[in-house]
C-alpha cells in the first residue's frame, strides 16, 4: 500500500530509524521495503534504498527525504501491553529485556507477557540492586528464560549500526544512553585521538573508532575491557583501538599531552579525576564530563572541578551544557561538554 515513507540509503538505514523512532513517526501497521538494487528482489523499486514509513511526514526532521511508496501492511503483532492490557515499562537489550518492579507478582507478570509476546526475547531480567562499586554493575534477577546455552545475562545489543556483546551481570551497559552517546560521536573528526576514560563494553570507544578516531579506551573491570576486545573485532575497529585494564590514572605519564577528546562517563565521580582529564588533554582538547546531580546546578561540580584541575595552564570553555535524562526525584543525569586550551 503507498504511505509516505522516509528515503535513505541503505547505509543510513539505522541511524535514520533511530531518529524516526526517536520522535516516533515510524508507522508500525507498515514494514519498511528494503529494496537491494536488483531487479530480482521484489521491491517496488530497485534503486538499493530503504523506504521507512513514517505517520507525520510533518514531523520527520527536515533534513529527511519523504516520497510515497508501496509498503508491505505488517500482520499485526501482540505486544506486552496487548497482553497485559496496559503498556509495562521495559527497555530491550538486545533479545533481553530489562525491568525494575519492587513486587515479585508484578514483576512475574510482565515477564510473562513478555515472554508471550511476539517481541524477539530470551530473557527478562529485573534490576535486584542500584549499581555497585567501582564497576557500576547491578545485580540481576533472572525472570524468565528460555534456558539457552548462553547465560541469561548476555546478549548483542545493536545501537547505531554497531553490535555489542555484553553479560550484564559481569558490565554496566545502559541502552537509554544510545541517544546521548551518539551526540558524542557525531562530533569525531577522523584522524583524532579520543581517550575513552571509563570505558566498558565500549559503546563510545567503537563507534568513535569507526567514525576514524585513534582510540585509547580504559577500564578497572577486566571483564569490561574483555568484552571491548571483542566488541572491537566484531565491529572491525581493532587496529584503531588500545585497550587498558586498570584505573585509568595509571595511564597519565603514557598519554600525557595526547588526547583531542575525553569521555568520561563514570556519573558521580568523574569530576574526581579531573586531573588525570587535564593530563591527559592536548593544546585543545574537548571533553565529555558525564555527571549526576541535583537539578539546581547539575553542571557546576564538573566545571569547578576542571577548572581547579586546569589552574592556568588550560583556558576551560563550557561548550554545551546538556540534560541527559531525570536519574531521580530532582536529580539528573548531565554532560557537560568544555574544552580545555592550553594558555601560553
Ligand atoms: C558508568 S560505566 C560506563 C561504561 C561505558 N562508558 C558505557 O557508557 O556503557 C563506568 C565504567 O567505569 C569503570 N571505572 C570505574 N572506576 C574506574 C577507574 N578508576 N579507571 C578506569 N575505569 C573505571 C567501571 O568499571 C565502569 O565500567
Amino acid at each position: 500500500m503507498e504511505r509516505p515513507c522516509v528515503v535513505v540509503a541503505r547505509e543510513s538505514g539505522e541511524t535514520a530509524r533511530q531518529r524516526l523512532a526517536e520522535a516516533d513517526v515510524i508507522d508500525q501497521e507498515f514494514g519498511i521495503d528494503v529494496s537491494d538494487g536488483s531487479a530480482a528482489s521484489g521491491a517496488a523499486e530497485d534503486d538499493g534504498q530503504l523506504y521507512i514509513p513514517v505517520t507525520d511526514p510533518e514531523a520527520v526532521p527536515e533534513d529527511l527525504e519523504i516520497e510515497r511508496h508501496d509498503v508491505p501492511a505488517r500482520t499485526p503483532q501482540r505486544t506486552p501491553a496487548d497482553l497485559l492490557g496496559e503498556e509495562p515499562t521495559y527497555e530491550r537489550l538486545g533479545d533481553v529485556v530489562l525491568v525494575d518492579e519492587d513486587g515479585p507478582e508484578r514483576a512475574a507478570e510482565i515477564a510473562e507477557a513478555i515472554m508471550e509476546s511476539d517481541i524477539p526475547v530470551r530473557s527478562v531480567l529485573n534490576r535486584d540492586s542500584k549499581v555497585k562499586g567501582e564497576t557500576r554493575v547491578r545485580d540481576w534477577e533472572v525472570l524468565a528464560d528460555e534456558g539457552e546455552e548462553r547465560p541469561p545475562t548476555e546478549t548483542v545489543h545493536r545501537e547505531y549500526g554497531h553490535e555489542f556483546a555484553v553479560d550484564v551481570s559481569e558490565v554496566y551497559f545502559s541502552p537509554r544512553l544510545a541517544t546521548e552517546r551518539n551526540r558524542v560521536v557525531e562530533q569525531v573528526e577522523p584522524g583524532e585521538h579520543a581517550l575513552d576514560m571509563f570505558t566498558g563494553a565500549g559503546p563510545y570507544a567503537i563507534p568513535m573508532a569507526d567514525a576514524g578516531a585513534e582510540v585509547v579506551a580504559c577500564d578497572i573491570n577486566p571483564e569490561a575491557i574483555e568484552y571491548l576486545r571483542e566488541n572491537a573485532e566484531r565491529n572491525g575497529v581493532a587496529d584503531r583501538i588500545t585497550a587498558h585494564v586498570g584505573d585509568v590514572r595509571a595511564l597519565t605519564d603514557e598519554y600525557a599531552d595526547w588526547a583531542d577528546r575525553l569521555v568520561m562517563n563514570l556519573p558521580h565521580t568523574a569530576a574526581e579525576f579531573a586531573d588525570a582529564a587535564v593530563a591527559f588533554a592536548n593544546d585543545s582538547a574537548v571533553v565529555h564530563l558525564y555527571d549526576i546531580q541535583h537539578e539546581d546546578d547539575p553542571f557546576e561540580r564538573g566545571r569547578e572541578a576542571l577548572e581547579d584541575a586546569a589552574g592556568d595552564e588550560y583556558e576551560v570553555t563550557t561548550l554545551e551544557e546538556r540534560v541527559v535524562r531525570s536519574y531521580a526525584p530532582h536529580e539528573l543525569n548531565v554532560c557537560l561538554d568544555a574544552r580545555l586550551d592550553r594558555i601560553d
